[in-house]
């Protein structure tokens, strides 16, 4: 099996193109090669496969076995993929996801390589029962939810996958590893959650840590940062374009008035190229 690791902004990825279908035992291979110790490493494992609706298709395994229904940096690996390795000439592709539906996509191609995608994500989902989250209201915006004995304040937003958006005095420092897991798996998140610590730094600029559901951890999200800027618009905290500053990097963010559509922009980068 010939594959490629890749990263976006650190949050990293084992590439896999020339399936047809996403294969069975996935789960498993996923927890195998993405284990830092005993396999390649990686938060991630990244299947292009034919689409009927798009130019291609991505799956997403996370490093513990569990699949996302997307993933803002590796839609922006996948479309440097298939553009660097001559599998579309296109600088506008369509990538199909899981969750997400069908998204579109601008290369910024600079020598003949893509150096930064620019991807639109789709509407977000509020609702609170979509998201999913257990309170049953159309917006779900800064609300109580107590973990052990300590208190915090939550807005859920959907990317096709849940995030929980909980801002904190300095997110740079914020404790991830104690309160991200017990938060993925809170009781109010009925399949789990990505969870993201926001500190607000002036309308257009927030820092961002993330906890990611089945991968703990990361250096980036492109999902949470997207649910970091509409948690911020609807909280009153930021402009409706923002730069999310993550441990790997910067990502921008808009969330377009006229079609309620949610802009990422950021890098893709390829690491190296193996044969397993
Ligand atoms: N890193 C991603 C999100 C990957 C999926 C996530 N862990 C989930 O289970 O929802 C991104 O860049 O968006």
């Amino acid at each position: 099996m010939k594959f490629t690791k890749m990263h976006g902004l650190g949050n990293d990825f084992i590439v896999v193109a020339g399936e047809k279908e996403l294969p069975s035992g996935a789960d498993q291979l996923a927890i195998r090669l993405c284990n830092r110790f005993f396999g390649i490493g990686a938060d991630g494992l990244v299947y292009i496969l034919p689409s009927e609706t798009a130019d291609f298709k991505m799956r997403i395994i996370n490093s513990d076995g569990s699949e996302a229904e997307q993933c803002g940096n590796a839609i922006r690996c996948v479309s440097k993929y298939v553009y660097d390795n001559g599998m579309t000439d296109k600088a506008e592709i369509t990538v199909e996801t899981l969750g997400a539906g069908v998204q579109k996509v601008q290369l910024n191609v600079q020598n003949g390589k893509v150096a930064t995608v620019r991807v639109d994500m789709g509407q977000p989902i509020l609702e609170g029962l979509q998201v999913p989250t257990t309170v049953d209201q159309a917006e779900v915006i800064d609300y109580p939810i107590e973990v052990d004995d300590r208190q915090f304040r939550f807005t859920a937003v959907s990317m096709g996958n849940p995030h929980c958006v909980i801002y904190v005095d300095d997110a740079v420092n914020f404790d991830l590893s104690l309160w991200g897991p017990r938060l993925e798996v809170h009781p109010m998140f009925p399949r789990k959650t990505n969870v993201e610590f926001v500190t607000v730094k002036n309308r257009e600029h927030t820092d961002m840590r993330v906890w990611e559901r089945g991968a703990g951890p990361t250096l980036a999200c492109g999902t949470g940062a997207c649910a970091t800027l509409v948690s911020s618009v609807l909280n009153g905290l930021t402009d409706r374009r923002a730069t999310v500053s993550l441990k790997g990097g910067d990502l921008f963010i808009e969330w377009d008035e006229a079609d309620n559509h949610v802009y990422m922009t950021g890098p893709a980068e390829e690491v190296f190229k193996g044969t397993l």
